[in-house]
């Protein structure tokens, strides 16, 4: 048995805490310290790069790292970002009332995916929580993003929760311990909550008791039990784990519709570069197109910008919205120059409900309030507005209550006073009154007592030990009063305190504290009034943040020539030069983006297959198509100077052996399990991007699979338009014998031995790779490249004429490949008797009949 050791009570009191939280990063406050033990000290010290020291415990020592409270801020988001959940214990009772150990207790667990803190969060992205319940193979989802007070459910298969986590990217993930969590979700930082956490019924009840309600049907999410669950779990873990009960900014729960939004998977995401950048110094799809001023708005067009719609008038309203500040310039001259003084609305909202709100933040609500409201004054004479976003609520009553109560300039603490305007409390007043006059007071009282007594060297002072007191030199001794009362005798003097010195003296020393006290509770009040708006405030603020985008698609549109896209329920994509807007805006300088013309649709030109030298620009066609669709069904202007799209609802890309050595997986074997993901779900609104697929294998197993797939789309009933970039021109044989596919090519001009890249896309295949031009371009040994010159001749030479004439015998084959073909002697038989018979005669009995012979020569 191990030797039980002797601790001291700070270390039983910390080891007893620290039982409760084994996951957590205990900060254990003592006196003015924040302290760590043991492993906890050894990782914060090297996260926070501070010393790590030791502590002596009863008979042994421990690890200790610590650092100043007011160091908090500053330390705490590092050690979050490390991936760390910190508990904040902190002491329960002033340590001067208390004898022997100071009561301790975690106040607030911050994990990744739960915290207020400005430092940990990033304020153009939101931070989610995800709770997710599994039952047989069905999920529930829930998100909540509780610095802004947004609460997410969903439902549904594997394939839409990766969708949630590609979309909403939570930081966290809280899930049922004794479920195994899907394989897909291990990387992530994660939570296992006990099963209690995830019982209907308990779920069930926290929601309504939140929500006060009687059910959840007015959420319209009482069908989703799952979903229900999950986010029941989140009410459990937020409250019970993470110790944040003030949730009331939390006001809805909201369902993300299953069928309302253009699908784009996570490889998609990464390819388009949507919202990160594939190279550490380019952009990414956001940083080209956000104009927006507030942080609302940048996580709006974040989410708009990963979950395009589907319904063609939602777009139009978006982008009537657009079109109307493009139009109005000096208004929405003013308008930006208003949202740029509007703060983050939304998460002061969360920070005042939760009670962690500054005074400085709550002068920052109130002038954002403030632009808000000249906001909705200079956009009331337009009527058409309300027909594409809601109207602004007036707040005037709330901005005026907020002025009348605080200070022009506000404090970051309120510890610091100053906070309450003058006139708001009397109380408050005459305190103050008495702290500011209290110098003219005592001066005021010095006079008095000089001219009373005739003492004209008397002087009141103020010492630690004795308060307030007169002092009179020896000489005066006989002229004081009879109603002083001695309190010292120095060797030359002595000091006396009056009734009134006693009187003034409480006043002023009580005035501090009754003043830091009584505007606490008054900055309470205010902050509680204003809650009381909560509901308007928050609806004000989405609303700006819709402006917000709006108004920075407008400038988008201008500064970068972009046009309003025309969407239809047809199928078709007609885009009139088209630009890439990633590429465009990384040009070197002088050079300009060529413009290309695309058409596509489900009857006569269903696949592109889009040849070309290397570097000439196959990829950016194929991407910029996708961007354009995209950027048109998230209601934003686009690069192009004119376009048509028929509404997509998936956008698959594949890129061939794109490197994913990292995941431990065959480069060949990802691509794939990704072609066949995308053979698997396209539907006749989707769009394709197939870049150079089977390239990751041999050339003619690569050739064999990309046929084999251009030839599956173009039979695929749903006729899914796709654009296929590819090296092997062996692929342009298929435009031949399948009539729905075209081959394009992107225009070279050779001049005596050099290429100069047109960057222009047009009809026709092309002959050459010109790989080994790029390849001497990148500066490979002249010895190389004429050797690889030499081999290429070689090649193409023995490369018989006769390979891609098979592929085309055999295609001819497969397509006439029918059943009378075939050799069974049966279907021999079967033959013979339909070829008897005379349909113009045959009624319908006898079609029946003759249908059921025919069955049972099969064995039917
Ligand atoms: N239309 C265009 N206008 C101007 N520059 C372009 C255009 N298209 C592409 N480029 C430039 O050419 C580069 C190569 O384009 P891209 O990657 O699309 O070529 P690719 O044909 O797919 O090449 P590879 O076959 O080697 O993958 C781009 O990074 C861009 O700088």
């Amino acid at each position: 048995m191990a030797k039980s050791r002797k601790e001291t009570p700070l270390m039983t009191q910390y080891n007893s805490i620290k039982a409760k939280y084994p996951d957590a990063l205990l900060l254990f406050r003592v006196g003015d310290f924040y302290e760590t033990f043991g492993q906890d000290a050894v990782k914060t010290s090297q996260i926070l790069g501070i010393v790590l020291t030791k502590r002596n415990n009863g008979d042994s020592h421990t690890e200790l790292a610590g650092f100043p409270h007011h160091s908090l801020d500053s330390y705490l988001p590092k050690l979050v970002r490390a991936g760390l959940r910190v508990a904040i214990c902190d002491q329960l009772e002033d340590p001067k009332t208390v004898k022997g150990i100071v009561k301790r207790g975690v106040t607030e667990l911050v994990t990744p995916g739960v915290t207020f803190n400005d430092q940990v969060l990033n304020s153009r992205k939101n931070n989610f929580l995800l709770s997710l319940h599994q039952e047989k193979g069905k999920y529930g989802i829930a998100l909540v993003d509780i610095s802004t007070g947004e609460f997410l459910v969903a439902e549904g298969n594997l394939e839409k929760l990766l969708h949630i986590l590609h979309t909403f990217s939570p930081s966290e993930i809280i899930h049922q311990r004794s479920v195994p969590i899907p394989e897909q979700l291990k990387t992530r930082s994660i939570f296992k909550l006990e099963d209690w956490a995830f019982q209907y019924p308990y779920a069930y009840e926290k929601l309504t008791a939140h929500f006060k309600t009687n059910s959840l049907k007015g959420f319209g999410i009482e069908q989703f039990p799952l979903a229900i669950t999950a986010a029941g779990a989140i009410f459990a873990y937020l409250v019970e784990d993470t110790h944040h009960a003030l949730l009331q900014h939390i006001t809805k729960i909201q369902l993300i519709p299953q069928d309302d939004f253009l699908m784009l998977d996570g490889f998609t995401l990464r390819n388009l570069e949507i919202l990160q950048p594939n190279h550490p110094d380019g952009k990414s799809l956001l940083d080209i197109i956000d104009k927006t001023s507030t942080p609302m708005a940048a996580r709006l067009l974040r989410r708009r910008l990963i979950l395009p719609l589907k319904s063609v008038n939602e777009i139009n309203r978006r982008l009537n919205l657009v079109e109307f500040f493009s139009r109005e310039e000096e208004l929405r001259f003013e308008i930006s120059e208003l949202l740029k003084t509007i703060s983050d609305l939304e998460r002061l909202i969360g920070k005042l409900a939760s009670e962690k709100i500054s005074p400085k933040e709550l002068g920052y609500l109130r002038s954002s309030l403030v632009s808000v409201q000249k906001i909705r004054e200079l956009l009331r004479p337009f009527h058409d507005i309300p027909a594409w976003i809601e109207p602004l609520h007036d707040l005037s009553e709330i901005i005026t209550f907020l002025q009348k109560n605080l200070q022009e300039e506000l404090p970051v603490n309120l510890a610091k006073g100053n906070v309450v305007r003058e006139g708001v409390d009397d109380e408050l007043d005459a305190l103050r009154n008495l702290q500011q006059n209290g110098k003219n007071y005592l001066e005021e009282m010095c006079a008095r007592e000089t001219e009373r007594t005739g003492i004209a060297s008397l002087k009141i002072d103020f010492n630690n030990v004795f308060g307030y007191y007169i002092e009179v030199r020896n000489t005066h001794k006989d002229k004081v009063p009879q109603d002083w009362v001695r309190k010292q005798t120095l060797v030359n003097a002595e000091r006396y305190i009056t009734e009134e010195l006693k009187n003034y003296e409480t006043q002023i020393l009580g005035a501090e504290e009754k003043i830091s006290a009584l505007e606490y509770s008054l900055y309470r009040k205010i902050c509680a009034q204003v809650l009381e708006f909560m509901d308007d405030i928050q609806q004000n603020s989405a609303i700006i943040a819709q402006i917000d985008v709006a108004l920075g698609f407008s400038l988008l549109a201008d500064n970068q020539g972009y046009t309003r896209p025309v969407l239809n329920e047809g199928f078709a994509i007609e885009l009139q030069e088209a630009r890439h807007p990633i590429i465009e805006n990384s040009l070197p300088l002088g050079e300009k983006y060529i413009p290309n013309d695309i058409f596509l649709d489900n009857e006569t030109q269903q696949i592109l297959m889009v040849t070309g030298p290397n570097m000439a620009g196959k990829s950016a066609i194929l991407r910029q198509t996708a961007i354009v669709c995209l950027l048109a069904q998230i209601g934003s202007f686009v690069p192009a100077k004119h376009a048509e799209i028929g509404i997509l609802d998936r956008i698959f890309t594949r890129v061939g052996a794109s490197d994913n050595i990292s995941a431990g997986e065959s480069t060949f074997m990802v691509e794939m399990n990704e072609a066949a993901n995308i053979l698997n779900n396209v539907t006749e609104r989707s769009l394709i991007l197939l870049d150079e697929i089977g390239r990751g294998t041999s050339t003619y197993d690569g050739v064999s699979i990309a046929w084999a797939i251009a030839e599956f789309l173009h039979g695929h009933a749903t006729r899914p338009k796709t654009l296929f970039a590819t090296h092997y021109h062996e692929l342009n044989e298929m435009a031949l014998t399948f009539g729905r596919i075209k081959n394009f090519h992107i225009a070279i001009q050779e001049n005596k031995g050099s290429v100069i890249f047109m960057r222009k896309l047009l009809p026709g295949g092309s002959e050459h790779s010109f790989g080994i031009y790029v390849a001497k371009l990148a500066g490979m040994p002249a010895k190389v490249v004429s050797r690889a010159q030499e081999i290429l001749k070689i090649l193409e030479a023995s490369r018989s004429a006769e390979s891609t004439d098979k592929i085309k015998r055999v295609t001819e084959k497969n397509l006439q490949l029918s059943f009378f073909q075939l050799d069974d002697p049966v279907l021999e038989n079967i033959r013979e008797e339909l070829t008897k018979i005379d349909i113009n005669t045959l009624t319908p009995i006898e079609a029946l009949m003759k249908l059921n012979a025919i069955k049972k020569m099969i064995g039917g």
